[in-house]
């Protein structure tokens, strides 16, 4: 049987269709890559929060997963919408990497409460982070594909980068981290780290549950599904400081997650636990918690401010 594996064509994208099709061909699948420009790679000058419409990443992918040019979609689960379009849905979450942020730069640089560095970056969740936690630090939006960014760092846009771990361990820059940066202050955003499999409803229901067993990590998966389900519960699209991690402990499963004001000056921060087979309740009981303990306003202040 023949998996044709549709991904955008920047570097860490193939990085992921890759491993996917590592994955396929150790279980005997025959793959094919099928690389797919959307508008998110064409518009380069304007922040994600500008271009606005939601699905930039994924709008042309999804219209060759439906007309079944494509088998799966590859994606960087971080990048994925709370809520898909009708008919589409994530069949699997690939075990995460090491969800944290880190510092990428060509100079030594260890942030401080002092530090006075200009650091690229297009995250509204990580600029309100440092106004939070490093207030002299400065930022710039940097946006392209990892290469680019480190391009333009190399040429002076900034100091140093501020990137999750994971893209940067894929592309093989480990070298050039200067500083990984604290969970429980940088918390990331939610999915951050893990590979999602996106599939069109009418895929073969046989070859989707092959899929499914050989692509899908379980323990990843009650992650992603709690911090997905928080996300969608706090409907703030992907330009909202929100974020959220779940991990597991013992049998449980423990996430924390919550809302930061644009300026870094409020955040509500809440920790919950439950149980392992009921990840989507965990994660809506903590967004109901973060809106009712004074997330709502911020998220309300946040939707007027964009
Ligand atoms: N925002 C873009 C994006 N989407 C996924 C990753 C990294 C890989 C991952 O988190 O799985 C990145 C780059 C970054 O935030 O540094």
């Amino acid at each position: 049987m023949k998996i044709k594996i549709g991904t955008r064509g920047s570097k860490l994208a193939l990085w992921q269709a890759h491993h996917v099709e590592d994955k396929l061909k150790a279980a005997g699948f025959e793959t094919e890559i099928v690389t797919i420009e959307t508008k998110g790679d064409k518009i380069l000058d304007v922040s994600i929060a500008k271009i606005g419409s939601k699905g930039v990443f994924t709008e042309e992918i999804e219209e060759q997963l439906q007309n079944g040019t494509i088998d799966i979609a590859v994606h960087s689960a971080k990048d994925m919408q709370s809520s898909l379009p009708e008919g589409f849905e994530l069949i699997a979450f690939m075990e995460r990497e090491q969800a944290n942020d880190v510092i990428v730069s060509n100079k030594k640089i260890n942030l401080t409460p002092d530090s006075e560095v200009l650091l690229g970056t297009s995250s509204t969740r990580r600029v309100a982070t440092l106004k939070a936690h490093y207030p002299k630090v400065k930022t710039v939006a940097v946006r392209g594909n990892l290469q680019t960014r480190i391009r333009k760092m190399n040429e002076g846009a900034c100091d140093a980068l501020l990137l999750a771990y994971a893209g940067v361990h894929r592309m093989g820059y480990e070298e050039m981290i200067s500083q990984h940066l604290p969970l429980d202050q940088f918390t990331p955003a939610v999915g951050q780290g893990s590979v999602a499999i996106e599939v069109h409803n009418s895929l073969d229901d046989d070859k989707k549950k092959s899929l499914k067993r050989i692509l899908n990590h379980g323990p990843t998966a009650s992650c992603l599904l709690a911090e997905r389900s928080f996300l969608k519960t706090m409907d703030g699209g992907c330009s909202i400081p929100v974020f959220a991690m779940a991990t597991i402990q013992g049998d449980a499963l423990k996430i924390v997650g919550g809302i930061i004001s644009l300026d870094g000056k409020e955040e509500i921060r809440i920790t919950k636990t439950g149980p392992l087979d009921k990840p989507m309740k965990l994660g809506f009981e903590l967004a109901s918690e973060v809106l009712t303990s004074g997330g709502k306003q911020i998220l309300d202040e946040i939707k007027n401010q964009l």
